[in-house]
């Protein structure tokens, strides 16, 4: 799914209006439809007030039928307007439709409506139309709203953010909402851990926007789903073999980190790798052999870490640095494969910090190779981001200058493709943030670029998608605070048969 920016959002509206042959009223009133549904779904037996703050453009608009369609279905609801210069048509014409019985009050500085505990409270005030930022009145209400103990509602966009970029001014009012109720596409603001606070739970309406804009809209954003064709895992062929689903080779471990060298195998073969060998330090292998004796073994000469790269011969791709370390053997061993790897790498974990340590090495970086790095590693890789957008900046300029697949791991972690393309997760939940939970990662991420029926963004998508989804079936069993790496290797299987087609 694309996300767009608020520019192609007004675009979208008028182009639904046009190619459905309603009137923008109309398009307002299905949003309003769609609002007023999610209410009942989500406040069905609310007794106490709601109040409804509208602004002067179409968010305001969209507040005031709210409040007409929550009144007819027989909640107390309440209007309080921001004074301004002028107000749009569709605000005109719903203001008109309001039930005389709706109490309608003009918002004024020094006398902010009373919230009391409990308060329901519709933030419609701005949405995609915010053009500066909030000042005087508008900014007194959104303060005098966050210090409120009020459940609030936002409509669109929690006010004062905008849908695709920094806060107008760093550090001014937003409205921190408990759930922010949007149209169409997600925006880009939702997905980003600096506006989480403001934003809340968020849900997407469909109000039949039109999807032909959808298509050819350009944009760098998406959001990848569950039920994304172009993510979807083929189904085997009967005559399939292993070699189809490739021989992969897995440099991992360090003396007390045998277990990120577990798990990725364990992942990888959970993947569908045709064969799997793991090259780890000599002093793992009692280790390795025991808990994955599916994958084939070699030792380094070193006890406790990597100094040897195997003959690359055999593999179709290979992976390096969970548990690694960053001895300097190990460093060189990197080195040496990205200088005579001829099949599709992926990197992760000490190996990042080691190029990251070594940046001369990012040059020898081939073509389509996939990095998995969490932000510390990113920032190491690059420079420390002055907020999440600029680290979305920093992403694309990295992807499209090594022209690589970079997987920023995060609650919506965003796969950057060499074209600058970004595509948001949609699955996986905080029990995630536990140790290994990478390392489980990384090994699928290499069992899907040893498939040779898959290309490299196909295959870092996919296994995002699949990890995150693992990891949703596995916290359904355990919970969120009891899921451990482990859990989430379990669940692969499970996770790739329902991504099947
Ligand atoms: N697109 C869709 O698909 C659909 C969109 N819909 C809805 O429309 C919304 C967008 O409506 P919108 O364009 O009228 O903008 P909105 O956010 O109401 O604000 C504009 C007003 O605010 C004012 N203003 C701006 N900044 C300000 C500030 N800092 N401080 C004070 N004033 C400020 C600005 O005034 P001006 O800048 O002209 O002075 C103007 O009066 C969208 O979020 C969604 O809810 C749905 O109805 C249907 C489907
Ligand atoms: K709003």
């Amino acid at each position: 799914m694309k996300i767009l920016t608020a520019a192609q959002t007004h675009q979208l509206d008028q182009a639904t209006v046009q190619a459905q042959g309603i009137t923008s009223a109309e398009l307002m009133e299905r949003a309003a439809q769609a609002l007023a549904e999610w209410f009942y779904g989500t406040f069905p037996n609310e007794t106490s007030e709601i109040l409804v703050l509208c602004g002067p453009g179409n968010n305001g608009g969209d507040g005031l039928a709210l409040a007409r369609l929550l009144h007819r279905a027989g909640y107390a609801v309440r209007v309080a307007l921001l004074p301004a210069e002028k107000q749009s048509a569709d605000w005109q014409h719903n203001r008109q439709r309001l039930p005389a019985a709706v109490p309608v009050a003009a918002l004024a500085a020094g006398a902010l409506p009373p919230l009391g505990p409990g308060a329901v409270v519709v933030d419609a005030l701005f949405g995609t139309g915010l053009a500066r930022p909030l000042a005087g009145l508008a900014a007194a209400v959104v303060a005098h709203l966050n210090a409120a103990p009020a459940r609030v509602v936002a409509v669109d966009l929690p006010s004062g953010l905008l849908a695709d970029a920094p806060q107008p001014a760093p550090g001014g009012p937003v409205v921190r909402a408990a759930h922010t109720v949007s149209f169409g596409p997600p925006k880009l603001a939702f997905l980003l851990p600096q506006n989480a606070e403001f934003v809340g739970e968020w849900h997407v309406e469909d109000i039949g926007l039109d999807q032909n804009f959808i298509d050819q809209a350009d944009t760098p954003w998406h959001f990848t789903q569950l039920a994304d064709a172009d993510v979807a895992l083929p189904r085997r062929g009967k005559f399939g073999y292993k070699n189809t689903f490739g021989h992969a080779l897995l440099l991992a471990g360090s003396r007390g980190k045998m277990g990120a060298a577990v798990l990725g195998a364990g992942a990888c073969l959970r993947g569908g790798v045709g064969l799997l060998t793991a090259h780890v330090p000599g002093g793992g292998y009692d280790i390795f052999q025991t808990t994955r004796p599916e994958a084939m073994c070699l030792t380094d000469a070193q006890a406790d870490f990597i100094s040897e790269l195997p003959d690359l011969g055999p593999y179709q791709a290979v992976g390096i640095g969970p548990g690694l370390g960053q001895q300097a053997a190990t460093r060189a061993v990197l080195e040496l494969l990205l200088r005579t790897a001829t099949v599709p790498l992926v990197i992760d974990a000490d190996a990042l910090n080691l190029l990251g340590a070594h940046r001369e090495l990012l040059a020898l970086l081939p073509e389509n190779t996939v990095l998995t790095p969490h932000i510390g590693e990113f920032t190491r890789l690059t420079e420390k981001a002055r907020d999440d957008y600029h680290r979305l900046d920093l992403l694309r300029a990295f992807t499209q200058k090594y022209r690589c697949v970079v997987v920023l791991k995060g609650a919506y972690t965003a796969v950057g493709a060499p074209d600058g393309q970004v595509y948001f997760n949609s699955t996986g939940n905080p029990g995630m943030g536990t140790g290994g939970s990478g390392d489980v990662l990384t090994g699928l991420v290499l069992a899907l670029r040893a498939d040779q029926r898959l290309g490299p963004l196909h295959a870092a998508r996919l296994a995002v998608l699949a990890h995150g989804h693992a990891g949703d079936l596995a916290a359904a069993e355990t919970g969120e605070a009891g899921l451990t790496a482990g859990d989430l290797v379990q669940h692969i299987g499970p996770a790739l048969r329902n991504l099947t087609v």
